[in-house]
């Protein structure tokens, strides 16, 4: 049983200048979010390195010096190839710490099955919706659904099952989600993970990730942030019963 941590986004005041932080691993991610952007300057794109530790650090940094009300985790994936095609766009509702816990000879243990802590960062409902609607009103559909974390990346088949049987649910796997949402969570700022399919997991064949598909479909992501944003305001302000 996965137990998750959940922001109070109600006890935040909602702002009339909502100001985002998207962090990504590299800076190839990052310059083909900001080709979409242009200039928002409500949005901040800052790279964090790779893996969720160095994620989660550098992160923390930036949301103790500027005041965030979302941060997004942005950048490459890996895609379950029963769930995503190369070049899709997958946004998650859970972020999962998917290698953090134990061996044992019954199989994974996680943190919560040795009741040291959680492994799972919800995203809120009313982001994600946002994102897919202005999303998918221009450029086609999105697949919601878990968004794994591993220090190591799934490179055989064995291993890549044993994920998909573990979580039923995940669209797709990469290396700083939760680091970036534990990071958010503890500042009380809400998450999300938003990712582009550059290849599918299993046996490791780098000749075979289509990168540049990838980074082209961020651009895209980058070029709708002003309507996500316009959308989720609204939506903010209502549930905050402001007019
Ligand atoms: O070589 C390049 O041109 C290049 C351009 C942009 C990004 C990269 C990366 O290698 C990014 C590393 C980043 O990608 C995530 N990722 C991508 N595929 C997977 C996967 O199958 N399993 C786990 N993570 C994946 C991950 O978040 C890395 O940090 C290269």
């Amino acid at each position: 049983m996965i137990q998750e941590r959940l922001v109070d986004t109600s006890i935040n005041p909602i702002n009339t200048n909502i100001h985002i932080l998207i962090v990504t691993s590299v800076e190839a991610e990052k310059n083909a979010i900001e080709k979409g952007l242009g200039n928002l300057s409500y949005v901040d794109v800052k790279i964090v390195g790779v893996g969720p530790i160095s994620a989660a650090v550098e992160t923390a940094k930036h949301i103790a010096n500027t005041k965030y009300d979302l941060v997004i985790c942005a950048g490459i994936a890996g895609g379950f190839a029963t769930h995503t095609s190369i070049g899709s766009l997958v946004i998650a509702d859970k972020i999962i710490a998917a290698d953090l816990g134990a061996q044992s000879p019954d199989g994974f243990l996680s943190l919560e099955d040795l009741q040291l802590g959680t492994t799972c960062v919800s995203s809120p409902t009313s982001a994600i919706d946002c994102m897919k609607t202005s999303f998918s009103q221009t450029y086609g559909d999105v697949m919601i659904g878990s968004i794994l974390t591993l220090s190591t990346v799934t490179g055989t088949d064995n291993t890549c099952n044993q994920l998909a049987n573990r979580f039923p649910y995940a669209v797709a796997e990469a290396m700083e989600g939760f680091g970036v949402a534990s990071a958010a969570h503890s500042y009380n700022i809400p998450s999300m993970e938003i990712r582009a399919i550059s290849n599918h997991i299993g046996p490791r064949d780098k000749s075979k990730w289509r990168i540049r598909e990838a980074l082209d479909e961020l651009t895209k992501l980058g070029s709708i942030m002003k309507d996500f944003t316009n959308a989720w305001k609204i939506i903010l302000q209502k549930e905050a019963g402001k007019p």
